[in-house]
């Protein structure tokens, strides 16, 4: 059954991020923004103390939206062939941020590098002790991942957010899916998605030289 209008839905996240990733190892992007919009969801449910968070995430969501939605559509359909197409048009930044600054490979590079932290996070969580703390291991894989990216004053901004976060066993529960037991058992069940959603990513932009994008 689907959540209630705005409702987060860890569920619904993962069979967004699974629905994401095709036979042929295409990544599709109406899934990949439909997983982010739900995380987004999740988070807007935490507190206005993210809201720098969230107001960047749907920027970047709303970019990928409206090339997915829009004259081109058929070369937004999936992470490859976008890839193809904006190179081939030469719709993409390499070298600083000038003529094409929202290019759809940049922006999802911004998401994927979000994805990496969501890993680590999730996996920390899935794995602490009981009497964890929410936001060292959010610290932790942030530091571990999203932090080489950003300046000191997002580090910090986002640093100082993650210290409102509740106890690891009130977050699981406010994930939706059950008791904190269940929720677990959940986030054992989403991360093969992610991680290959995210791997395949990862490979797609090597492949092309594309994870370092201004
Ligand atoms: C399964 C349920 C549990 C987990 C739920 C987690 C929900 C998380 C939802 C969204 C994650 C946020 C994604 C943030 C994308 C950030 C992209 C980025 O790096 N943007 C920066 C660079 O962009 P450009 O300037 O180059 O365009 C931008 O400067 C960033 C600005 C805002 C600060 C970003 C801090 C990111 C912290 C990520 C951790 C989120 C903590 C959530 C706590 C649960």
């Amino acid at each position: 059954m689907a959540a209630a209008a705005g409702a987060f839905s860890l569920r619904e996240v993962l069979s967004a991020f699974q629905a994401a990733v095709t036979e042929r190892r295409e990544v599709l992007l109406g899934p990949y923004l439909r997983g982010w919009r739900g995380l987004v969801r999740f988070l807007n449910s935490l507190g206005a103390i993210f809201s720098f968070i969230s107001k960047d995430a749907v920027a970047k969501i709303q970019i990928m939206e409206s090339y997915c939605g829009g004259e081109r559509q058929e070369e937004y359909r999936t992470l490859q062939s976008m890839v193809a197409y904006e190179l081939a048009s030469g719709l993409v930044d390499i070298q600083r941020r000038s003529e094409h600054p929202d290019s759809g490979c940049r922006t999802v590079l911004r998401l994927h590098r979000a994805l990496r932290w969501l890993q680590l996070f999730l996996e920390g969580l899935r794995t602490a002790q009981e009497d964890s703390k929410t936001s060292t291991i959010c610290t932790d894989s942030y530091n571990a991942s999203l932090a080489a990216y950003h300046p000191w004053v997002i580090r910090k901004a986002a640093t100082v957010a993650f210290c409102a976060l509740p106890s690891r066993n009130a977050f699981l529960e406010i994930m939706n899916v059950g008791t904190p037991e269940e929720a677990v058992i959940m986030l054992g069940d989403a991360l093969p998605h992610i991680s290959s959603v995210y791997g395949i990513t990862e490979e797609l932009y090597a492949q092309h030289k594309l994870l370092n994008l201004p």
